[in-house]
């Protein structure tokens, strides 16, 4: 069934094992941010938008192993204190706002000073073009900032793709497991829900977006977690973003 049929008129892309490869998020952006955090909050502390964000991370420390060492006032905060808690927040792999708000900013510098370019798999380039040109309007929905998703688009290693992209998402519309994100997205972009496809690598978020009638195709990427032969059964499939290029998309498999 082709977009056209399918009456499709976004395409929502997911970032990490989807555009890109889990490991380049893993094994290069978070270590990159972990080495860095302390530096750049030594050197921003008095900045109104790290204040911000450590106040923010004090609002979430009560909620994870933090909440008996973190309970200082927000005058008497301490840096090694606040970046040992954005380590942990990044070794957990949770999606917090603020830390991720924090990771864009420590990546800006690295993309600026030549040390960080974007992971994209080598049909991205070639589906967005695809997609432009048949009229379709192109956004990314990432628990990684807005800034953060400029930045790997940006500079990636195919070159600067933002041109292609009309809109960016990110956790201020909630959460990538939750139904109402998905409505928030649509209800911004003005369109039905059943006109955006969704492309991602993980059930949680397909079967969110289906529940909020979006179109999902779940990505298997190498290195790309495992799916169970339900999950199989359940979503479209496909191993890069080739088929969709000729706007040829696989039968929907239609779940309640
Ligand atoms: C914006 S690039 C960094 C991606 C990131 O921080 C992350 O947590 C990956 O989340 P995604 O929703 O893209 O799977
Ligand atoms: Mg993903």
């Amino acid at each position: 069934m082709t977009t056209s049929e399918r009456g499709a008129k976004v395409v929502l892309v997911d970032i990490e094992g989807t555009t890109t490869s889990i490991s380049f998020v893993h094994d290069v952006l978070f270590p990159y941010a972990k080495e860095n955090v302390e530096k750049f909050l030594r050197e921003s502390w008095e900045r109104d938008d790290t204040k911000q964000i450590v106040q923010d991370l004090q609002q979430v420390h009560q909620f994870t192993d933090y909440k008996d060492t973190l309970n200082t006032t927000p005058a008497n905060v301490d840096v090694g204190l606040i970046s040992g808690f954005v380590r942990y927040l990044i070794d957990q792999d949770l999606k917090v706002t603020p830390m991720k708000t924090l990771q864009g900013l420590i990546w800006a510098q690295g993309y600026a000073n030549g040390e960080l370019k974007g992971h994209v798999y080598e049909d991205v380039p070639a589906a967005f073009q695809a997609w432009c040109a048949a009229g379709l309007r192109i956004a990314v929905y990432s628990s990684g900032s807005v800034a953060a998703q400029k930045l790997i688009f940006g500079n990636s290693i195919a070159g600067n793709l933002q041109p292609y992209l009309s809109d960016y998402f990110d956790t201020h519309v909630g959460h990538k497991q939750e139904k109402q994100s998905y409505e928030n997205i649509a209800n911004i972009l003005t369109e039905k829900p059943e006109q955006i496809v969704f492309l991602t690598d993980i059930p949680g978020e397909a079967a969110a977006a289906r529940s909020a009638g979006l179109q999902a195709i779940i990505l298997q990427r190498p290195g790309n977690a495992a799916l169970t032969d339900d999950q199989k059964c359940s979503f479209d499939l496909i191993t890069d973003f080739k088929p969709l290029q000729s706007l040829k998309l696989p039968e929907n498999k239609h779940v309640a």
